[in-house]
């Protein structure tokens, strides 16, 4: 296992540079993210914004540069990066034929975590999943239900770090409200949130900074600022503007 010292900081990428073949996808990359602190990742389809998430969890070997989830390089100890990373892919995988409840049970199981009953309860009330959802199979729920599920897994898990992929898409105006809502929960608890995303109106709502990738590296970095936060039409023009060559 190898240490950063003396950062344990949830989120350490430094000068991370990830090559497919003969192709540089990650070009000198660097993002930290603190404890509590909503990191929103944008950028153009290709840009390299899961190809990051990938390196984080240590399915990704770096070509050069360093990769540390709470001072510890992912790649060199899996079950360390599992315990300490909550990932939320973009569709949600439940087993369909267990219930809400069951499915927590099993995937606390697989980190060796118990909950109690009324812990698990707490956690679906904190993310928002009716009381009548508990105890039905989950095959029938919708996108939203299953991320308040998944949700509820991060929350009773207190991992450092939450990866989230794309977490809003497919979800209706209140569906993403109530998701926005979540996040301050991630936060409340400490954890730190890195939300790759297209969705800029949800990034600008909850997020305490957001990055621009662009061609393997972050371009551009602004921070939530006063009580507007962000200047939404210049973050969207810079968005929506042609990526460098
Ligand atoms: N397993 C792979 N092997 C080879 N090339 C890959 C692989 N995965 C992604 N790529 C390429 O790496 C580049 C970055 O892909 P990545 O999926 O990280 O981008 P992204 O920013 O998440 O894009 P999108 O917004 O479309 O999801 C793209 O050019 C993609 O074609």
């Amino acid at each position: 296992m190898t240490y950063h010292e003396p950062s344990g900081l949830p989120l350490l990428i430094a000068n991370l540079v990830v090559d497919y073949g003969a192709h540089r996808v990650l070009n000198g990359l660097d993002l930290s993210i603190r404890p509590g602190e909503i990191y929103a990742l944008l950028g153009g389809n290709g840009a390299g914004k899961s190809t990051t998430l990938a390196a984080i969890m240590g399915f990704v070997p770096p070509a050069s540069g360093e990769v540390r989830v709470c001072g510890v390089a992912p790649g060199s100890a899996p079950v360390q990066a599992r315990r300490a990373i909550a990932y939320l892919p973009e569709n949600v995988a439940l087993y369909e034929h267990l219930t809400a409840r069951e499915n927590i049970q099993y995937f606390l199981g697989i980190s060796s975590e118990r909950r109690t009953n009324a812990e698990i309860e707490a956690a679906f009330n904190a993310a928002g999943l009716q009381e009548d959802a508990f105890n039905r199979r989950v095959a029938g729920f919708s996108k939203g239900m299953r991320q308040k599920v998944a949700i509820a897994l991060a929350l009773l898990r207190h991992v450092p770090l939450v990866l989230l992929d794309e977490p809003t898409s497919g979800l209706d105006p209140r569906a993403t409200q109530d998701f926005n809502r979540l996040l301050g929960g991630l936060r409340e608890r400490g954890s730190a949130v890195l939300m790759v995303t297209h969705d800029l109106l949800s990034a600008a709502d909850t997020a305490d900074r957001i990055g621009f990738l662009d061609a393997g590296r972050i371009v551009q970095e602004s921070v939530a600022e006063g009580p507007d936060r962000y200047d939404v039409r210049a973050l969207h023009r810079h968005f929506a503007r042609p990526v460098a060559a």
